[in-house]
This record gives C-alpha cells, sequence and structure tokens, in this order.
C-alpha cells in the first residue's frame, strides 16, 4: 500500500520543477502532465501542492485522473490532518445578485436563466454563457427566429392538441430533447441527475455530454428508475424518457471505441457525434476568466506562455485548443458506424451534430447515409459568425429539398419560446434541443428542470392552438413567412466547383448508392 503522505511534503511541490496536487484525498504528480492539460498548465501551478478537489470535481468527468496520468504518478492518499484548507484564488465580477428570483415567478426561459445567474458561481456563468470570438454567432443564433414570422389560421377547432413526436426511434411527449452540455455539476451537487430524471418524468429524450460529470452508468440507471415511476398514456415502457449518447471523437481511437461500446452495452439508444469541434473555440469570457484567476494569484504568464502548443516539433502533437480529434473526417465514419453497430440490425440511429451548410448536410446524408443530421453551431461557441440553424435549414430547402425526407433533421441554437420550436417544424426539422436554458436550470434543480420543460411545453401548446393546430403532423411551410430570412439565403452555392455539390454531384452520388 502507498505511504500516508504529508501535507506539508506535499506542500513543496507547487513549482514547473516538480508539481504535485491532491484531489479527493490522494496526492498527484502532475509535472509531466503540465503542457499536456486541456486546461492549460496555468491552472495546475496555481493549485500546485495544494488541495484542488472543489475546483477539480464539477469540471472532470469520472475517471479523467485514472485515465490521463500514468499510475507512477500516482502517489498516494494524503494525511487529512496535516493539509490545511488553502482558499483558492477567486475571481468575481459584478453580477447582478440583488435579489433572489423564485422560480415561480420564472414566465419564460430568459427568467429561468436570469434566476440562475443570481445564484450560481461565476466562474459557471462564465463557462455556461461564453460564446465565440465576437459572439457573432450568438447573436445570430437569437436573431434569425424573430425574422421568421408565424401565419396562424383561425376558425378551427383546437380543443385537443397532441404535441408527441417519435425522434430517433422513440415517442417523446413533446417535440424537444435536453441538448449534451457539459459540467452540469458546477452548479448542483446532483449535476446530470437532475436532467436524467427530468427527461424521465416528463417523457423527452436526455442527450448527456462525452463529459458528463456524472458517469453515464448511472444516468442510465437514474434514468430506468425513474420511469418506473411513471407511466404515459399510449405509451410502451420503451418510449418517453431516453438517453442518447453525445460523442466527442477523441485524439486515441482506442478511447473513441471505448466510449462507444460503453454507450451501446449501456443502452443509450441513438449515438450524436459532435463533429464541429476541431479546435475548442476561443471563448474569450472563458480565457480572460483563467487569466483573472493566474492574475489573482500572481502568475503573469499568460502573455508570455499561454495557447503555445504541448510541443510545435511534435506533428501528432494536438494544436491550438485542440482538445479532441482535430484529424476526424468523414472516412473516419464508417469505423464510428461499424463500431456503434456491431454487426446489430437494431443498432440505434446514428446523428451528425455542428453540420451548418447545405453542402455538409448532403454529403452527410447521400453521400454517408447517416440517419439523422443536427444542425447547430454549438450555440455560438465554436466558429464566428456561423449562420444560426434555422438559416441553415433554409439552406438545405432550398438546395436539397430532398434530403428532408431521407434524414431526420434536429437543431438548436437559441431556441427559447414556444413559437421557435413551431417554426422549426413547420420548416421540416423533426425536433429541437436546448443547451444553456436546461443548464441554468439545474442551478434549481429537479423543480428547475422541470419548470423549463413546463414553461416551453405550455408555450408550444398554446402555439399550436393560436395556429389552428391540432397535431404536430399538420405543420409545415405555410405556416411561416421566412422571406426575410430568405433574402439573406445564398441563390446559389458558392464552392469553387459550382457543379461540385449541385444537382449533378447529388445525382450521380444517387446513382452509386
Ligand atoms: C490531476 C490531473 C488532471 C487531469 C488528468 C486533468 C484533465 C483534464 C481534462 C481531460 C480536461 C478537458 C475536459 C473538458 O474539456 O471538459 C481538463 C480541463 C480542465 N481542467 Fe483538468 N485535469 C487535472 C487536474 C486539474 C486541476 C487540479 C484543476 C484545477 C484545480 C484543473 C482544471 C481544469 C480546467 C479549468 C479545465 C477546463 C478547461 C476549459 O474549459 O477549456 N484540472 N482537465
Ligand atoms: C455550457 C455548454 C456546454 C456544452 N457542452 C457540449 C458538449 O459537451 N457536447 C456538445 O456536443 N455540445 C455541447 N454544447 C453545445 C450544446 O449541445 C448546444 O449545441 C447549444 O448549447 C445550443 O444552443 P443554446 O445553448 O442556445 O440552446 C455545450 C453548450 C453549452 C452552453
Amino acid at each position: 500500500m502507498a505511504k500516508m503522505l504529508n501535507g506539508n511534503e506535499v506542500a513543496q511541490h507547487a513549482s514547473r520543477d516538480s508539481c504535485w496536487v491532491i484531489v479527493s484525498g490522494k496526492v498527484y504528480d502532475v509535472t509531466e502532465y503540465l503542457d499536456k492539460h486541456p486546461g492549460g498548465p496555468q491552472i495546475l501551478l496555481q493549485y500546485g501542492g495544494k488541495d484542488a478537489t472543489a475546483m477539480y470535481e464539477p469540471i472532470h468527468p469520472p475517471g479523467t485522473i485514472e485515465r490521463s496520468l500514468p499510475k507512477d504518478k500516482h502517489l498516494g492518499p494524503v494525511d487529512p490532518a496535516t493539509v490545511s484548507s488553502l482558499s483558492s484564488p477567486q475571481v468575481t465580477r459584478d453580477l447582478d445578485k440583488t435579489a433572489r428570483i423564485p422560480l415561480a415567478h420564472c414566465m419564460n426561459l430568459d427568467d429561468v436563466e436570469k434566476a440562475a445567474t443570481r445564484i450560481i458561481p461565476h466562474s459557471a456563468y462564465v463557462y455556461f454563457s461564453s460564446a465565440a470570438d465576437s459572439l457573432g454567432s450568438l447573436a445570430n443564433n437569437r436573431q434569425d427566429w424573430k425574422k421568421v414570422t408565424l401565419r396562424p389560421r383561425v376558425m378551427r377547432n383546437v380543443r385537443r392538441v397532441d404535441m408527441t413526436r417519435v425522434m430517433l426511434g422513440t415517442k417523446s411527449r413533446l417535440p424537444f430533447f435536453i441538448a449534451p452540455a457539459a459540467r452540469a455539476r458546477l452548479v448542483h451537487e446532483d449535476g446530470e441527475l437532475c436532467l436524467a430524471r427530468g427527461a424521465a418524468r416528463r417523457g423527452i429524450p436526455y442527450c448527456p455530454s462525452t463529459y458528463s460529470t456524472v458517469p453515464h452508468d448511472e444516468l442510465m440507471q437514474c434514468l430506468t428508475a425513474e420511469k418506473e415511476k411513471v407511466q404515459f398514456r399510449n405509451f410502451a415502457p420503451e418510449d418517453g424518457g431516453t438517453l442518447w449518447f453525445q460523442l466527442y471523437v477523441a485524439h486515441e481511437k482506442e478511447r473513441t471505441l471505448e466510449l462507444i461500446a460503453m454507450a451501446r452495452d449501456l443502452g443509450y439508444k441513438a449515438l450524436v457525434i459532435t463533429v464541429d469541434t476541431p479546435v475548442v473555440g476561443k471563448r474569450e469570457e472563458d480565457e480572460r476568466y483563467r487569466a483573472e484567476l493566474a492574475t489573482a494569484s500572481g502568475d503573469n504568464s499568460v502573455l508570455t506562455e499561454w495557447y503555445k502548443p504541448a510541443n510545435e516539433d511534435d506533428e501528432n502533437s494536438p494544436p491550438l485548443r485542440g482538445h479532441h480529434s482535430s484529424t476526424l473526417n468523414w472516412d473516419d465514419l464508417p469505423w464510428i458506424r461499424e463500431a456503434w453497430r456491431q454487426g446489430r440490425q437494431d443498432a440505434g440511429p446514428i446523428a451528425i451534430k455542428g453540420i451548418q451548410t447545405a453542402e455538409d448536410a448532403a454529403l452527410a446524408v447521400h453521400g454517408y447515409g447517416v440517419d439523422a443530421i443536427y444542425l447547430s453551431n454549438h450555440g455560438g461557441r465554436q466558429c464566428d459568425d456561423a449562420p444560426s440553424s434555422i438559416r441553415t435549414l433554409l439552406e438545405i430547402r432550398k438546395f436539397y429539398p430532398e434530403l428532408l425526407k431521407k434524414a431526420e433533421v434536429y437543431l438548436d441554437g437559441g431556441v427559447r419560446r414556444g413559437a421557435d420550436v413551431i417554426k422549426a417544424l413547420c420548416l421540416g426539422a423533426k425536433g429541437v434541443a436546448l443547451g444553456r436554458p436546461f443548464m441554468y436550470s439545474v442551478a434549481m434543480g429537479d423543480e428547475g428542470v422541470a419548470r423549463v420543460i413546463q414553461l416551453l411545453s405550455e408555450e408550444i401548446e398554446t402555439t399550436m392552438r393560436c395556429m389552428g393546430v391540432t397535431s404536430l403532423d399538420q405543420l409545415n411551410p405555410s405556416y411561416v413567412n421566412t422571406k426575410l430570412l430568405e433574402l439573406e439565403i445564398p441563390d446559389r452555392l458558392a464552392t469553387g466547383d459550382e457543379s461540385e455539390y449541385g444537382e449533378a454531384w447529388v445525382k450521380g452520388l444517387k446513382a452509386r448508392l
């Protein structure tokens, strides 16, 4: 058994030459890991010689240390009596924390966000709210919903409405699901469990992130246990609350295969592959916050040391901000699909998340036969000035309308109102997803999550009645006016080679399929 270390000894190792950290009562030597750490070396140096548990736990998925640090860097337990509770550097900026807002006073999803920002730690607010560069795509996400208007029909009997939808093979009570977003434990100790319970109780899908801070097996156990307590009319036991697995393709193929096998064996019903993150976007609020933390602890290396690639001479070393695979390309799809299906006919569907153009939608569906495409710019967190997903959907309708019959289309980004959901469905989306509203709702635990689902559900129901429809299948493009946004859609696809993705190209592909 490893010998018990003394906190005073650990405290000596707080420099680049030797850096140890304490996590959950155990000491780790991270000296050689400093430049490989996706969160950067500075944060590790700030916690060098100290207990980093409170900072570490809500950020890292379980098993991160076990997977990433060689065994000989696990130095052993530390005597808790010898570890002083050193305060970690704090940075706070003036959020409006004047008064708490009770959940019962939240009448829409923006209210829930406002209520959450009054109670969550600043670090969580920064992580949830941040977006890339000039916040261009973040702005597009909200503005473009308003450029599409509804065309309500009147004088119809709308006493009863049906909001159910089959999405990726499972019947859902509502036409939306919980988008993947990591680190829910930043705001609630149950973290992602609140979302799994909400999905089970309200009968909708939840797609946890690869980086869920609650292990994926616990999420599945939680969902299964909760589902046993609810029964929805006209729903089979396998319908209602469902888990899909969001996959970030890792640098190492082995790790990706391991994740896929885990999700399949645990009974996750669909594989959602995120493809818009060859690098993590330049999220300036995140980076500013980390710089402020560093400066607060006397580390001024931000101007000289930060964001250097780990090893410029090694071509296998990840590029700047390269947390996930930066080599992922269309030719990887077959092995990913094979790993998911394992030769089984009944394996769940595969969706590609992060499609932002009509060309890539066509490639995914016509070229690679994916079951579903998920239009998303990652909540504006990746490429600055990327299109909103409703714009990409209009582009698809214009250039490749047949895609909508061949594959299921989902989208997310700035969806905050029932009317937004209805607009997307009118234009052919099968369902929509929400990221931030659910993350903020977790700050208020199970009740917060239930409130978001309830508010959105009520808005969809009311909008349907006002529109004169009683079932989602009745929605079609005649219920929306898209003229304003259409004006901004290109007349033709300028791909360099005009024929490359044009009709002839699709026809050629179709002939070969
Ligand atoms: C001891 C071994 C550690 C390992 C193996 C490790 C590993 C990782 C990994 C794999 C990520 C990427 C996860 C993601 O993108 O969601 C990450 C991110 C991060 N880590 Fe660690 N970590 C360690 C210790 C720590 C400690 C002690 C702290 C702070 C006290 C820390 C702070 C962070 C932060 C702030 C990020 C987020 C970076 C971002 O948002 O871009 N890590 N770490
Ligand atoms: C805090 C946060 C964490 C996220 N983490 C992930 C993730 O782990 N995997 C992923 O595919 N997308 C992730 N996303 C993107 C969401 O899945 C989704 O595309 C986006 O939040 C939708 O925009 P919205 O927040 O305006 O609803 C994250 C988004 C946020 C805000």
